[in-house]
């Protein structure tokens, strides 16, 4: 699954580019719409997101790509790699600016683990 975002002042820390705590958030999204359309009915919690490091500072008006692929699938969860480029609508190029794995796990509506 793939989708885009424009990176607006709004998204900005003090310093002038892009706070990573959106970045989180919009990879966490990504992973749980990914998630949820390939596994229509359950419904899905985060419970792992690996190893975060943010390299390239985004500065605002960068439209960033979000590409997740589920990596593993599991009893009660599955998992998604998210790769977030920073495109140049210019050249048509694509850098790579942050990746993680996020895990979701199928829930009940008590919030019990359940399989998938
Ligand atoms: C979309 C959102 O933002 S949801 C909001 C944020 N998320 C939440 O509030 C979830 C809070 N967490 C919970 O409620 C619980 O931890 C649960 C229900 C998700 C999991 O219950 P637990 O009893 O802790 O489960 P348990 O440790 O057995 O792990 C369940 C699955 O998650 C996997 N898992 C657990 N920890 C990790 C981890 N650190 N990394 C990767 N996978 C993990 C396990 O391997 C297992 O997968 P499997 O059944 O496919 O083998």
């Amino acid at each position: 699954m793939e989708n885009r975002r424009l990176v607006l002042p709004e998204h900005l820390n003090h310093y002038g580019f892009l706070f990573g705590g959106h970045l989180l958030q919009w990879v966490d999204e990504i992973a749980w719409i990914a998630a949820s359309h390939e596994h229509p009915g359950c419904r899905l919690v985060t419970v792992a997101m690996d190893e975060v490091i943010f390299r390239k500072s985004v500065h605002s008006g960068t439209v960033l790509r979000f590409d997740a692929t589920k990596s593993r699938t599991g009893t009660t969860s599955v998992s998604y790699l998210v790769q977030v480029y920073a495109e140049s609508l210019q050249t048509g190029t694509a850098e790579l600016v942050f990746s993680t794995t996020v895990t979701q796990v199928r829930v009940d509506e008590s919030g019990r683990k359940v399989a998938l």
